[in-house]
């Protein structure tokens, strides 16, 4: 695997489920082959469990690491081609990415988009620039439309609890006081479209993700519906696509809570975390023994640290 930015990268995704659930068993079992590689984790925005997790993954390997918040240490970075750089921004892109391909034989990068131009943020220009110019393998941290780590640690999560060879899986729109990004969104129903789990779509009319992630998967505007029989309930938020970056009114009703999980058949609960308790979920679903977020986050570990094995191998 050269980089792993999206599900296009990867040759095999159920193999990179095993190879999770392989490196979760024996977390040591390959800690020579990143020996003397460097890592360098870029982050333009906040994060607990993707800079942990990813460091941690690292440390398994063998290899060396090092951490920069680019959005708030770094110079502020021009992206378009061909700008003339007579404003506040002191550093092309073309120069900086291919600078930190220097210091590293692996980046992570996190950037979420700016939820203004539609178009800008689904045209990926922060990690593909990366990928284009920087020289060395990439590792996508969360971009503006796509969040793999935790898409992947989410499908071996999965794969540990389900009970049935095809769980119902459902994700669910909850809602949030801020304009929040589709990528998780996005990249969860993009990687469940390639199983064949029962995989159904359920968020407030306005929301629909857009066409090219969500797929072929059922989509409902009913919540209720969608929650019947489940045995995975997926809840996070996400601004619209449709009206770009807005928080539609209403719909706060669309919490996840302990009288609706009543209806799934004794689901477990999913939210990548952060997660906003009282608005996105209830306590009482999030405190339950169903709540499987713990292990979800804990499963970042794995996702990344298989996804970085199979780029060194490839070294
Ligand atoms: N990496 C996991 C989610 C990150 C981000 N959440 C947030 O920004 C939540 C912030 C808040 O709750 O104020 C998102 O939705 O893409
Ligand atoms: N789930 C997740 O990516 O968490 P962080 O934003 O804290 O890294």
């Amino acid at each position: 695997m050269k980089h792993f930015i999206n599900p296009a990268d990867v040759p095999n995704v159920q193999e990179l489920i095993e190879e999770g659930l392989t490196q979760k068993a024996n977390p040591l079992a390959s800690r020579n082959l990143g020996k003397d590689k460097t890592l360098v984790l870029l982050f333009f925005n906040s994060s607990l469990r993707t800079r942990l997790s990813t460091q941690k993954a690292a440390m398994n390997l063998g290899m060396n690491v090092m951490v920069m918040n680019v959005g708030s240490d770094g110079w502020q970075l021009e992206f378009q081609d061909g700008a003339v750089m007579n404003g506040g921004k002191a550093e092309h892109i073309k120069e900086a990415a291919a600078v930190v391909g220097q210091y590293a034989d692996i980046i992570g990068v996190r950037s979420f988009p700016g939820l203004e131009d539609r178009e800008a943020d689904y045209a990926e220009l922060v990690i593909e620039s990366f990928r284009q110019l920087a020289g060395v393998p990439i590792i996508n941290l969360e971009s503006a439309t796509r969040h793999p780590c935790q898409s992947l640690a989410d499908l071996i999560t999965i794969e540990e609890l389900k009970t049935k060879a095809r769980p119902k899986v459902v994700l669910t729109w909850a809602p949030h006081l801020r304009a929040l990004p589709q990528a998780v969104g996005n990249s969860f129903a993009e990687w469940l479209n390639l199983t064949d789990y029962d995989f159904v779509i359920t968020n407030p009319e306005g929301y629909d993700l857009a066409p090219e992630y969500r797929g072929g998967a059922k989509v409902t505007h009913n919540q209720e519906e969608a929650f019947e029989g489940a045995d995975f309930i997926y809840a996070k938020n996400w601004s619209s696509y449709e009206q770009y970056g807005q928080i539609l009114p209403g719909n706060e009703d669309w919490i996840v809570s302990a009288e609706k999980m009543k209806l799934t058949d004794n689901a477990k609960f999913m939210h990548c975390l952060p997660v906003r308790r009282g608005v996105i979920v209830e306590d009482a679903v999030i405190d339950s023994p169903n709540s499987v977020v713990i292990q979800q986050a804990g499963n970042r570990v794995w996702s990344v640290q298989a996804a970085m094995k199979k780029i060194l191998e490839a070294m």
